[in-house]
Order: C-alpha cells, then sequence, then structure tokens
C-alpha cells in the first residue's frame, strides 16, 4: 500500500478495550482475532480501497491507542481527519462517557471531521441483552444534536461493520460532489435550499 494516495483520513478513537482494533480487522481483513486482548500502542495504520458507485476511494485508517497514557498521541493522529469513527462498548457506560470526550474535543479542534458513533459488540447483547449498559434512544438523541450518524456493530459477527465503513466512504463522495460544483462551477450556496440540490448531495 506504501506509496497509494489516500483520500479519506479516518481515525478511530475510544476508550481501550471498546474494540477499535477488531472493528478494523472486520472491515480490512473479515476476521475475528480471538486470543489474549492486544492493547494498541501508539497508533496502527491501514489502507483499504473500495468502491462507491462506479468510483474507487481509498480510505487511510489510523487506529489509535485508547489508553489514556497515550492521549496526546491520539491527538496528533486525529489532526486533518475527515472522518472519526468514535467508538464505545455497549455493555459498558464508562466508555460512552469517554466517547463524548472526544466528540467534545473534535467538534472544538477539527470542524472539517465528519463523527460517526460506534457502539460496539452488539452481539454480547444478543447473547443478554440485559448487558446492555448504553441505552440507543439516549446515544440517538445525542447524536442528532452533533449531527452524527450512530451504528451498533459487532466485529465477532460482522453486524454492521461493512456498513459503517461503506457511509463513512460515500459520505466523502457527497461531500467531494458538493465541493466540485461549488468550486469548478460556481453555485451559488443559497441554492442548498432547493430540495433536488441539496438531495443530490445528501443521501
Ligand atoms: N464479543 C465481542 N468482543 C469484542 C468485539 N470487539 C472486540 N472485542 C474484544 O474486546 C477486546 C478489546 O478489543 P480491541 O479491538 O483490542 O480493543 P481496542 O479498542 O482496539 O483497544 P486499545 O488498543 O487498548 O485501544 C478484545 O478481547 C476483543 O476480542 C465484538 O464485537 N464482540
Amino acid at each position: 500500500m506504501s506509496g497509494q494516495r489516500v483520500d479519506v483520513k479516518v481515525v478511530m478513537l475510544g476508550k481501550e478495550y471498546v474494540g477499535k482494533t477488531s472493528l478494523v480487522e472486520r472491515y480490512v481483513h473479515d476476521r475475528f482475532l480471538v486470543g489474549p486482548y492486544q492493547n494498541t500502542i501508539g497508533a496502527a495504520f491501514v489502507a483499504k480501497v473500495m468502491s462507491v458507485g462506479d468510483r474507487t476511494v481509498t480510505l487511510g485508517i489510523w487506529d489509535t491507542a485508547g489508553s489514556e497514557r497515550y492521549e496526546a498521541m491520539s491527538r496528533i493522529y486525529y489532526r486533518g481527519a475527515k472522518a472519526a469513527i468514535v467508538c464505545y462498548d455497549l455493555t459498558d457506560s464508562s466508555s460512552f462517557e469517554r466517547a463524548k470526550f472526544w466528540v467534545k474535543e473534535l467538534r472544538n479542534l477539527e470542524e472539517g471531521c465528519k463523527i460517526y458513533l460506534c457502539g460496539t459488540k452488539s452481539d454480547l447483547l444478543e447473547e443478554d441483552r440485559r448487558r446492555r449498559r448504553v441505552d440507543f434512544h439516549d446515544v440517538q438523541d445525542y447524536a442528532d444534536n452533533i449531527k452524527a450518524q450512530l451504528f451498533e456493530t459487532s466485529s465477532k459477527t460482522g453486524q454492521s461493520v461493512d456498513e459503517l465503513f461503506q457511509k463513512v466512504a460515500e459520505d466523502y463522495i457527497s461531500v467531494a460532489t458538493f465541493q466540485v460544483m461549488t468550486e469548478d462551477k460556481g453555485v451559488d450556496l443559497g441554492q442548498k435550499a432547493n430540495p433536488y440540490f441539496y438531495s443530490c448531495c445528501h443521501h
């Protein structure tokens, strides 16, 4: 992958152990690694080429370390990111508090970064619904407030993992198309009020 152009810088953020690395593993290699948990040190990078309609998009994914010890380093990795997948563990309420911390930072410091909230380990809820510690509707309200997309995923079963990354790529294409239309063709931004113009750029 070295030397390949990356279209979208994506950063994975969230408390340690929420399953960021597992999410990337499932998406990129379609596998779920079992065995002892190994925390990420610093950050890891992987690029993935994908299709959106007839377009090809290369996602450059930075998987950051969730440990607070590496907090300063994570800030370096989210700089310039176009998308942030902010993860929390559906069975751990403190991980959602940590997710809100990252959302606040991104909203203050990375205006151009689109936020995707991701509740992880949904398979554990299928086994036993009482394990849920983060209410879906509360998060949906929060997501609506901050204009974020919300996904609940399982890296173990693969549930909604492809959909999440596909949405990131689709949103990138929408924004890029919108920018080309406004910059190259001198489209008046006031036209956004026109429903046709708006719907062609926002799915
Ligand atoms: N049941 C279940 N377990 C998961 C899932 N995703 C991750 N895990 C487990 O949760 C633990 C932590 O997963 P990681 O992917 O290493 O977590 P992380 O967020 O990258 O952790 P840091 O690198 O410390 O930030 C591991 O034991 C995984 O096997 C999931 O979807 N379902």
